[in-house]
């Protein structure tokens, strides 16, 4: 188990940082329920001086998510009274509030920010705690850019704010400047004062990833005495962001024998909470993203997929489940091998192939892998389909799967203001099928003209594009997700025609329901 760490999650306030990803109170509201099932010890919802919106979104959440004591819901404040009495009047209707304020304490906020000596810095601090103190209990002081500040300097400004009354003291690394080694080493040694003058007050951490190292300085403080860690879900903020929850809580968990510290948060919400966070605020997740990236349980190389069918553990040191995903990926690819394809036309029911069989439709995979990015269930069955009808068409896998399936043929969509349409024609077994549709939306009449044609009931429920690569030639990727009588399907294509690759990744989808209500394979 080993001592507690104390979560605070600022995705709403410096996740709500990156340009562009502002979000409305119904949508704060709804992060914030989530982040309380993640089961976060903090949430800090904002900075309410600095809107209209903003004070009434944080109010909300003190309302609506902060109505129990086991979570404190906090918001920004200058040191400033103004800035102050906005926290105070938004979060107040929390059960468990607080006010938390910044001052910066490094001779460069000092001097070129404000203009001001170091005891008249220090004065407005303490001053600004002893306000902060008449209207809560509970007041977190922030020394901005604390890693680059002169550390006597530092530590002068934690004794006073401790002796006026806060409750938290939390030490940024504002820039992402700090090193693992030297941050650990700070927070050394502020511990050890702190824990001498008043052992019940937190000492908390902020870390800024600048230089990619938000979650090893962040690691290094828990290791070094903190006892409470700033973050945010998928890393979002300012810049190149915060240190991410996932990776930190995951880091805890995953090396307990080296940290000995653990957190409240239950980690099967973790692959939830990114996801409400990416769609609502407007971020991807970067693909390769540890945690909560699309590949970060995804597997497409021959020797470790190979490696983990012998063994789940060859490769895979966090479990796919423990973050809320049912399982790991193997993609199937060109770089893939025997071992994989071979796993995969067994979950299919092509069970009992003789080695002379495997191999030819292994062959036929590769010619396809080459072809394709990734190769599908649905391809499977008619690769399979093709070898047996190629050697012997009697044989019950020579079964016409293909006929089954569907494949995009041609698309034209006209997109304008008032009447975005689309026609597509797409071939099932040896027909071509026509169809065209109007939407609210170019990709809403394409989507709508293929379910004219496809017939099969489903609800679209996320879909997104990407770009791949760079340049006029950039091929544009689209995931899609869509439900079937209360089953989801996933699936992606890639194209330099976005159109098209929005059309052929609902192909692919739909092709995955027809997989899913084919009859078993027996041989
Ligand atoms: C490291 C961080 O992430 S800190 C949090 C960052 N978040 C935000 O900035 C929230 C959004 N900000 C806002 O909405 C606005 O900037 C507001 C409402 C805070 C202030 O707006 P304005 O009054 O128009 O001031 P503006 O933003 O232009 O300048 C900041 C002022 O605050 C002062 N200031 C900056 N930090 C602090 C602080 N920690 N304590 C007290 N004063 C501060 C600056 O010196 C400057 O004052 P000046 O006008 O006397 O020179
Ligand atoms: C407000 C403080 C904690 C902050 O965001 C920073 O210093 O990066
Ligand atoms: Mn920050």
């Amino acid at each position: 188990m080993g001592r507690k760490i104390w979560v605070f999650d600022t995705t709403l306030r410096d996740g709500e940082q990156v340009p562009g990803a502002k979000l409305n109170l119904y949508e704060k509201v709804e992060i914030a329920q989530q982040l309380k099932k993640l089961g976060v010890d903090i949430i800090e919802a904002g900075f309410p001086a600095s809107s209209q919106g903003d004070f009434d979104a944080v109010k909300a959440v003190a309302q609506k998510v902060g109505n129990t004591n086991d979570i404190m819901i906090t918001a920004l404040a200058r040191a400033v009274q103004a800035d102050i009495d906005s926290v105070y009047n938004a979060v107040k209707y929390a059960e468990n509030p607080m006010i938390h304020m910044v001052l910066g304490t490094s001779d460069i906020h000092v001097e070129k920010k404000f203009s001001k000596s170091k005891d008249q810095i220090l004065q407005i601090g303490v001053d600004a705690v002893k306000y902060a103190k008449t209207l809560l209990p509970q007041v977190q002081y922030s020394t901005e850019d604390a890693s680059r500040s002169d550390f006597e300097y530092l530590w002068k400004t934690i004794e006073a704010v401790m002796k006026a009354g806060a409750t938290m003291i939390n030490v940024p690394d504002t820039v992402g400047f700090a090193e693992p080694e030297e941050f650990g080493a700070m927070i050394y040694k502020l511990n050890d004062r702190m824990k001498n003058l008043n052992d019940s007050v937190l000492l908390s951490v902020h870390c800024h990833n600048d230089l990619g190292m938000a979650t090893a300085n962040t690691l290094a403080a828990i290791k070094n005495g903190a006892d409470k860690v700033e973050c945010t879900i998928n890393g979002i903020g300012e810049r190149a962001g915060n240190a991410a929850l996932e990776e930190v809580v995951m880091a805890l968990k995953t090396r307990s024998s080296i940290y000995n510290a653990t957190t409240r948060i239950n980690t099967k919400e973790i692959m939830n909470t990114s996801r409400l966070v990416s769609s609502f605020m407007g971020l991807d997740v970067q693909v390769n993203k540890a945690i909560t990236g699309d590949n970060a349980f995804a597997h497409s190389s021959g020797i470790h997929q190979d490696g983990l069918l012998k063994s789940r553990d060859a490769y895979e040191i966090v479990h796919p489940e423990d973050v809320g995903l049912d399982d790991m990926e193997l993609v199937l690819t060109a770089r893939s091998g025997r071992h994989a394809v071979k796993n995969a036309l067994e979950k299919l029911g092509f069970s009992n192939l003789s080695n002379e069989e495997f191999e030819g439709i292994f062959d036929g995979f590769l010619k396809l892998a080459d072809a394709k990015k990734e190769v599908y269930d649905h391809d499977l069955y008619v690769i399979v389909e093709s070898y047996y009808e190629k050697h012997d068409a009697n044989h019950a896998n020579a079964t016409h799967y293909s006929e089954q399936f569907f494949d995009i043929v041609d698309l034209q969509v006209v997109s304008n203001a008032s009447f975005p349409s689309a026609s597509v024609k797409i071939r099932k077994g040896g027909e071509v099928l026509k169809a065209s549709a109007v939407g609210s939306g170019p990709i809403d009449a394409l989507y709508s003209a293929i379910a004219d044609i496809v017939q099969i009931d489903v609800k679209l429920v996320e879909y997104n594009i990407n770009s791949v690569s760079r340049g006029k030639e950039a091929l544009g990727k689209v995931k899609i997700t869509i439900e079937h009588e209360g089953a989801k399907y996933i699936a992606k294509a890639a194209d330099t025609d976005i159109l098209k690759a929005s059309a052929m990744a609902y192909i692919n989808a739909i092709n995955s329901i027809v997989v899913a209500n084919l009859t078993p394979v027996t041989n």
